[in-house]
């Protein structure tokens, strides 16, 4: 299943920047391993916001739910989820 997902990250001004940089390191790596595995095939920033859109691709809702809330900067982030479906107009691959 596709999803459409939206990241919004509020890191809090005074957050120390050691712990800063360590989220963002685990967040890199934790999302890393998850393109490499196929979960997150599509990531990308939103010019000029610390924002991201990414298309996310899991067995179902739970499975969705369970990568998004293990994200290392889950507690800093909204996130707004949108499903996919395909589209009656779009052409296959080799068309
Ligand atoms: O958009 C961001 O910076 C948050 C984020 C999601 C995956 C990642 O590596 O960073």
């Amino acid at each position: 299943m596709l999803f459409h997902v939206r990241m919004d990250v509020h890191l809090p001004p005074d957050l120390d920047p050691a712990t800063r940089d360590d989220l963002i390191a685990r967040e890199k790596a934790y999302s890393q391993q998850l393109q490499r595995n196929g979960k997150w095939p599509q990531l990308w920033r939103i010019a000029g916001e610390y924002a991201n859109f990414s298309i996310l691709d899991t067995a179902d809702n739970e499975e969705l739910h369970r990568l998004l809330s293990g994200l290392p900067l889950f507690p800093y982030l909204d996130i707004t989820v949108t499903p996919l479906a395909t589209h009656p107009s779009k052409i296959a691959e080799d068309d």
